[in-house]
């Protein structure tokens, strides 16, 4: 198969690294510096430093070439990125081949899943989206993993496991695609509450609490847009968020860190290259909470301290006011 990548950051890198050792792999990036770097030096520094990329994945800056030469297109630009680009890259892209999203984030405007804009972009194309425990440089690392490919078709989810299954990294398939893409998205502030308890030197108990009443929002959420309460104690919901709350590796998690510590979000994010999607996908979820009258308690005090309304120290000292309710409540 001839798969390519577009988005050459952290992840689209690493994937595109674990699949050209069984296909022909081309990955695409908007900065020639970067595919230049991967062709001759099989290196990208700036998302990578310090890995070495197999010699035979190839890299182009040329869109047209990645999008018409596919078989299998893997979408490897952030969410807020991703519409654009397919969308550019669509008249090139050949009739019918599968499209899988990497992405883990919701469009701002439209708060649509990734797979859902494909189904908009590229009709008639089988959409995925490969989500689960997986941060970049482990997996890169060659440390075993487990991640799922979720998507509707079964036949396309035996390709694309196929495709993606290397060394130890297992992959499941879930035909949740809902339950998986909306597990990978809300995860992510999540980790910028468990973050933020971290940078304010809290202690594991709350780190645990975070993690566990952040378990039940992002599922209660879920599940009033249509997933299934299995996923999200799955790979793609607990699995991601234990993952993503604790690795000092989360970009998410260490923008809720540098808050917690009493930083201003503008120079947490200045200093940063790569993405932490939770930042954009905060507000998606509380207009999603509105609009399913959920009370998502995290998610809306996470959103007051990205807008600087409240400090991570006000948030905290907070939870005093808030009286808990039974276990199957909001709070
Ligand atoms: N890193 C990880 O461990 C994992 C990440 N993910 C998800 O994968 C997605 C991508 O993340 P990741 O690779 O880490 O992100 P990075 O920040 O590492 O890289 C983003 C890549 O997207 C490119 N890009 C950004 N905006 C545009 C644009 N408008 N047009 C073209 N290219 C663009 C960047 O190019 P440029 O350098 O030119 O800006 C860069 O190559 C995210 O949704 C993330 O949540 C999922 C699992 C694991
Ligand atoms: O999604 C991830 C791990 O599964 C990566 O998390 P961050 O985007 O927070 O680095």
């Amino acid at each position: 198969m001839r798969v390519s990548v577009l988005g050459a950051g952290s992840w689209g890198t690493t994937v595109a690294a674990l699949v050209c050792k069984r296909h022909e792999t081309l990955v695409w990036s908007r900065d020639p510096g970067v595919a230049e770097e991967i062709n001759l030096r099989h290196r990208n520094q700036v998302y990578l430093p310090g890995f070495a990329l197999p010699p035979a994945l190839t890299a182009t800056d040329d869109l047209v070439v990645a999008a018409a030469t596919a078989q299998v297109l893997i979408m490897g630009v952030p969410s807020h990125a991703f519409r654009g680009v397919l969308e550019r890259a669509c008249d090139h892209v050949p009739p019918w081949i599968p499209v899988v999203s990497l992405a883990k984030g919701l469009e701002d405007e439209t708060a649509l899943r990734m797979t859902q804009i494909v189904e908009q972009v590229l009709p008639g194309h089988p959409a995925a989206a490969l989500t689960g425990p997986n941060l970049a440089k482990e997996i890169l690392a060659g440390k075993a993993a487990a991640t799922v490919i979720a998507t509707g078709d079964e036949t396309v989810a035996t390709l694309l496991q196929e495709i993606l299954q290397r060394g130890l990294l297992r992959v499941y398939t879930n035909g949740d695609v809902i339950g998986c893409e909306l597990g990978g998205a809300l995860k992510n502030v999540v980790a910028i509450a468990a973050g933020m308890a971290e940078g304010l030197g809290v202690g594991d108990n709350t780190r645990a609490a975070v993690i566990t009443r952040g378990l039940a929002e992002l599922a209660q959420l879920g599940q009033a847009m249509g997933g299934q309460a299995a996923t999200f104690a799955g790979l793609t919901g607990l699995g991601d968020l234990v993952a993503t709350c604790l690795s000092p590796y989360s970009r998410n998690r260490h923008v809720g860190e540098q808050l917690g510590r009493g930083r201003k979000l503008d120079d947490v994010l200045a200093e940063m290259i790569t993405t932490a999607e939770g930042v954009r996908t905060t507000p998606v979820a509380v207009r999603l909470g509105d609009r399913h009258g959920l009370e998502l308690p995290i998610c809306r005090t996470i959103h007051r301290v990205l807008t600087g309304e409240i400090t991570a120290r006000d948030a905290y000292a907070g939870l005093r006011h808030s009286p808990a309710g039974t276990e199957s409540g909001p709070w």
